[in-house]
């Protein structure tokens, strides 16, 4: 028997390799703005200017910082107002869509994001703020951008190491949607799609970073991810990654492809419909002997102590995390079992399905 409550947010989507200038152009040509803040961070200026080819921004702003710093997002919102502001352009990786975020959370401004990684912020209706090391989420429908404008060819420029990652934190929302606490039918069938587009994707991203035909793939799969996981919900694993974001300023996209192994095997055992179903995407006939394959082909990211996390934070992460773990989370999870956990991720020791 079926039963359940699932909500389907309301967005445009323009997908079409090479057409992002024409597709931006039209779309805030609909929106009828006067003054337009394009918003993208310095390594992403080169493709804002490519996109905005034909549109006259009122303000270009490019002071962009990972995990968005409440300063920042204050200095943006009197931006946006000193210039009268009706209508905000985020071109870029996650950090960027998600100052945009943080100044329609408090102004109403609508959101035409144009995503130049995985991530995707775009789909969802989750906004992020660190103020002294600690990471704050929260839901609301008024940073949910109104239309996005997808583009593979805008993605040919990330470093391969960062397609890998950013994929796997796309992969990331996809699994961790198999048992987050409002998983449901609908978010899983995008969820499990996603992981077959993904581990296709990534694969031709891998042999050959400058294929579109890969980043199409990618984009595609982590546009169904991020609908799963906004719909979803954050699970143990995004639990985990925000907790080390945050407080530890850990590289957003690599902490997730690092960590997703480890959740996978923890929870798999106790998941075994969600498992078979992932296991299946993968074509594997074990979830986590599917994840590991691929990122051995990938040549993943493995240890947390390289991207500047200490041992000796581990037992602070892990107290930090224990009471924002999910009730629901099909495994139990307590301190001790986040500390095995946290070591095996920070020293770099493969995942086993016996992972406890
Ligand atoms: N609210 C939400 O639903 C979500 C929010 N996020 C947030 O997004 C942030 C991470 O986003 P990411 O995209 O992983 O990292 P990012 O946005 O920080 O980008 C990483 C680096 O790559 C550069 N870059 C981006 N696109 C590029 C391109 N096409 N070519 C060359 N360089 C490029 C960026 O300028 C930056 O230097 C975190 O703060 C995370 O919390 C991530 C997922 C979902
Ligand atoms: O931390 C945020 O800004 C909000 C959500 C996410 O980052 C989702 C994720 O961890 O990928």
């Amino acid at each position: 028997m079926l039963e359940f409550d699932h909500d389907t947010l309301g967005q445009r989507v323009r997908f079409a390799s090479g057409k992002a200038a024409e597709n931006l152009h039209s779309e805030v040509t609909r929106f009828g703005a006067s003054a337009v803040m394009v918003i993208a961070a310095e390594a992403e200026r080169d493709i804002a200017t490519k996109v905005c080819r034909g549109l006259d921004p009122a303000l270009v702003y490019t002071d962009v910082a990972p995990h968005v710093p409440v300063e920042k997002a204050e200095e943006a919102r009197a931006a946006a107002t000193e210039h009268r502001i009706d209508l905000l352009v985020c071109i870029g990786g996650g950090s960027t869509t998600g100052l945009a975020k943080a100044i329609a959370l408090t102004s109403g401004l609508p959101i035409i994001a144009v995503p130049t990684t995985y991530a995707g912020s775009e789909a969802t209706n989750v906004w992020g703020l660190t103020e002294a090391a600690r990471k704050t989420t929260g839901v609301d429908t008024r940073v949910l951008p109104t239309t996005v404008i997808y583009d593979a060819e805008l993605l040919v420029t990330l470093p391969a190491e960062l397609s890998v990652a950013s994929g796997l934190n796309a992969l990331a929302h996809s699994i961790d949607s198999m048992w987050a606490p409002r998983t449901d039918p609908i978010n899983q069938a995008f969820a499990v799609e996603a992981i077959r587009a993904l581990k296709g994707g990534l694969q031709v991203i891998k042999a050959d970073p400058r294929d579109s035909r890969g980043h199409e793939r990618c984009l595609y799969g982590a546009y169904l991810s991020a609908v799963a996981f906004t719909s979803a919900g954050s699970g143990l694993h995004h639990k985990i990654c925000h907790v080390l974001g945050g407080t530890y300023n850990l590289p957003h996209a690599q902490t997730h492809a690092v960590l997703l192994p480890h959740v996978l095997a923890y929870n798999a055992p106790a998941a075994p419909e969600a498992a078979e179903r992932i296991a299946s995407a993968f074509g594997t006939t074990s979830a986590v002997d599917g994840l590991t394959a691929l990122g051995r082909i990938l040549d993943a990211p493995t240890a947390l102590r390289n991207y500047g996390l200490r041992e000796s934070d581990l037992d602070e992460a892990a107290d930090l995390t224990t009471p924002v773990a999910p009730p629901s989370n099909p495994r139990p999870v307590t301190k001790e079992s986040l500390a095995n956990l946290l070591h095996n991720a920070w020293a770099g020791v493969p995942p086993t399905s016996k992972e406890n």
